[in-house]
Parts: C-alpha cells; sequence; structure tokens
C-alpha cells in the first residue's frame, strides 16, 4: 500500500482550486504542506491560513510539515485547521516526546521528520508515539533540489527498525521524489511519497495525467 501526497508549497497557488480539484480527481491520498519559519529552514512559506483554505476545499487528509523553531508553541494553531497529520523535526524542540505526546493527543497523526544530517538513536525513545517517521531526501527549505543518494540506505534502515518495534509506522519521503528516485525509495521501502516538481509541479502534462505517470512507476498498488 503506498500513498501518494502532493507538496502543495509546489503548486500554482493563483490556482489552488483547479489544481487540488484535478489532484482530487486523480485520486490523490493526502496534501503535504510545507511550513516554513525562515530560522529553523533558510526560506519562508505557508501558514495557518493556507492550510485553513485547503481543509475548506477538500477533505482528502492534510499532512503538514513543521519546519520552524519550536514548534509546541504553534501546535494548536495547526491542530484548529483540522488537518490529519502533523510531523515535527527532533532538532527544533527541547522536547520531542512531550511535543508528540501533545499531537497525538489531539487525535491526529504524529510524525517525525529526520533532516539528511541527523542519525537515527532517538527514535528508540519516541518510537511508541509515531504514526510516520518522514525521512527527507533532500536538505529541508526549497524544493527543486537534487536527491542525497545516502537517503536510500537511510529509509531501509529506518524500516529495518520499524520491524524491531513491530508497529505499524508509515515512512515518508520528501525531496526530489520522481521517476528516477520512486523505484529505489520504494525497494527500500517507503510508503508514503511526497509529489513536488519533479513528479507532478511541472508542465509537461497536466496534473492528472502525471500523476498516472508517477503510479506507473511503482511495483506495488497504491493506496
Ligand atoms: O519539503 C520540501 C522542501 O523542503 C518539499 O516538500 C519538497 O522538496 C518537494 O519538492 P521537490 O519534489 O521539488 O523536491
Amino acid at each position: 500500500m503506498y500513498k501518494l501526497g502532493p507538496s502543495l508549497m509546489c503548486a500554482d497557488l493563483g490556482n489552488l482550486e483547479q489544481n487540488m480539484k484535478e489532484l482530487d480527481k486523480a485520486g490523490v491520498d493526502f496534501y503535504h504542506i510545507d511550513i516554513m519559519d525562515g530560522k529553523f529552514v533558510p526560506n519562508f512559506t505557508l501558514g495557518p491560513d493556507f492550510v485553513k483554505t485547503v481543509r475548506k476545499l477538500t477533505d482528502t487528509p492534510i499532512d503538514v510539515h513543521l519546519m520552524i523553531e519550536e514548534p509546541e508553541r504553534h501546535i494548536d494553531l495547526f491542530v484548529d485547521c483540522g488537518v490529519e497529520m502533523i510531523s515535527v523535526h527532533q532538532e527544533s524542540t527541547q522536547n520531542l516526546h512531550s511535543l508528540l505526546s501533545r499531537i497525538k493527543n489531539h487525535g491526529i497523526k504524529a510524525g517525525v521528520a529526520i533532516n539528511p544530517g541527523t542519525s537515527l538513536e532517538f527514535l528508540d525513545n519516541v518510537y511508541d508515539l509515531l504514526d510516520y517517521i518522514v525521512i527527507m531526501t533532500v536538505n529541508p527549505g526549497f524544493a527543486g533540489q537534487k536527491f542525497i543518494p545516502t537517503m536510500y540506505r537511510k529509509i531501509a534502515k529506518v524500516s529495518e527498525i520499524i520491524k524491531k518495534y513491530n508497529r505499524n509506522i508509515e515512512i515518508q519521503v520528501d525531496g526530489n521524489i520522481g521517476a528516477n528516485t520512486i523505484p529505489k525509495c520504494e525497494e527500500n521501502g517507503a510508503t508514503m511519497y511526497v509529489l513536488g516538481t519533479s513528479a507532478i509541479f511541472n508542465s509537461h502534462h497536466t496534473l492528472e495525467e502525471n500523476v498516472a505517470l508517477t503510479r506507473k512507476l511503482f511495483n506495488h498498488e497504491t493506496k
């Protein structure tokens, strides 16, 4: 079961409603929304008002990726937007366990996003709270970057670790996910795919066609 989630920072924001109509028609599984504060990452992107707009436009699950410092100060703001999933970075908070507990207490899925240079040992302390782990396959901040090849091994390692925990934790991959990278991500155990400029938000085909072409890259069925 594999899930596809367009990264809305890469959408045509002047045409958001139309873009989302096409993507919903194409049957995407979730929408990925990147929140950047210019501190934790060197860029600014979307915020809670944008998330609320997306919520009004679709019933498809919304996955918020918080690339911000002190996310504990803002969790409630994003929960109140009506999202289904929130991921945070271990490097951005003093107390990851309590932050993940807070997300779970709101009845939504909790994820941890892992930067390319961050090791995996900390997972042992929080795995009981995790619904998904996001392997950043680029350094977070900008769309259109190159996949870091050593991240394939990291996906495989996380996959092994999850088996050891014996819990149903999904592996999401984010950053330059497309024709050149999906087959190897799948081989190594990724289950959720964030689709940006490489896979769908480019001018080669319509969004619906790009989603259909992306599905063809998988050996197994999506969803
Ligand atoms: O998290 C991100 C950047 O930090 C984006 O979601 C991601 O990079 C998607 O865009 P692309 O496929 O162009 O890399």
